[in-house]
């Protein structure tokens, strides 16, 4: 079975009613171009780099536009839809955010939900650093769901430097990881291929990460550039699809059954042994 794959790189401001139109509008173009599962970066719906700015535009789930709109497109259109995420308010009295992503099915219903649940506390540079948990609550629950194209397990970003989290979605039965991004220049260029591409061989999954990308418009709070690069490797680690730098939809054909011919070619994902530790 082919599956053929939609993925948004998206250039989001700190206006959330801004963004979504232009979502909406790479989404569209993904499924013209025969795209059943269409899938959007961390913080599709605001980018923002000031908590403040952060507490006046965003909302709860129930109450988020980003959310409703995608939901009813999804519907519209008949596809499967990962959200990579939306910043959301809690009912947290430390008053933290959520990062959460959402998957949706065909008739627009929330299949599953997932909080990140590792945060980017990280001096990036001497001069950039990023106190994610000063924002945003961990989740933490591990989150899978089943699709007619197989088993989704959750994550974004960040998560994907923790690979525990990846082989216990794939040892549960995950055969498509998710890592929607919002990833630095720097860490960027240095790691990103090469962790996403780590979790697709190690677990004999495909592994699908839209990306924020470029230089992003913000009107309160510092500014912010992110890596770009959206990426879909496949079960043996070929880099199916690679989108640069410019903000747009990219669709990919993903064979279904590589699946189980890499894990047929290296079993690993079976070889795991219980050991000890030995301080010597
Ligand atoms: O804060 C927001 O608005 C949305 N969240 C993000 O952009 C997050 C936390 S700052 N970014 C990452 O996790 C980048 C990870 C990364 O770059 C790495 O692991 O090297």
């Amino acid at each position: 079975m082919t599956l053929r794959a939609g993925l948004i790189q998206l250039n989001s401001s700190d206006d959330p009613v801004a963004n979504l139109p232009r979502t909406q509008g790479l989404i569209a173009q993904a499924v013209g171009q025969g795209a059943k599962f269409v899938a959007t970066p961390e913080v599709t719906n605001v980018l923002s780099t000031s908590r403040s700015h952060q507490k006046s535009v965003l909302q709860h789930e129930e109450q988020d536009q980003t959310l409703a709109t995608l939901r009813k497109q999804a519907a519209d259109l008949g596809i499967w839809l990962l959200i990579g995420s939306i910043g959301l308010l809690t009912e947290d009295t430390d008053g933290r955010f959520a990062n959460r992503s959402f998957l949706i099915d065909p008739q627009g219903k929330i299949k599953a939900r997932y909080d990140k649940i590792h945060m980017f506390d990280v001096q990036v540079t001497e001069s950039e650093t990023y106190r994610e948990s000063d924002g945003y609550r961990p989740g933490e629950t591990a989150t899978l769901a089943e699709t007619p194209f197989g088993t989704v397990g959750m994550s974004i970003c960040y998560d994907m430097r923790f690979p525990h989290l990846y082989r216990q979605l794939a040892q549960a039965g995950a055969t498509i990881l998710t890592a929607p991004a919002a990833f630095s220049p720097v860490t960027g260029a240095a790691h990103w291929h090469s962790l996403l591409r780590a979790r697709a061989i190690e677990n004999g999954c495909f592994v699908i990460a839209p990306a924020q990308t470029g230089d992003h418009d913000i009107r309160k709070g510092k500014p912010r550039s992110t890596y770009g690069h959206s990426l879909v490797v496949d079960p043996w680690g070929e880099v199916l699809l690679d989108a640069g730098a410019e903000e747009g939809a990219y669709v990919v054909d993903l064979d279904l059954g590589q699946v189980e011919v890499a894990r047929k070619r290296v079993p690993s994902l079976s070889h795991d042994r219980p050991f000890r530790l030995d301080r010597g």
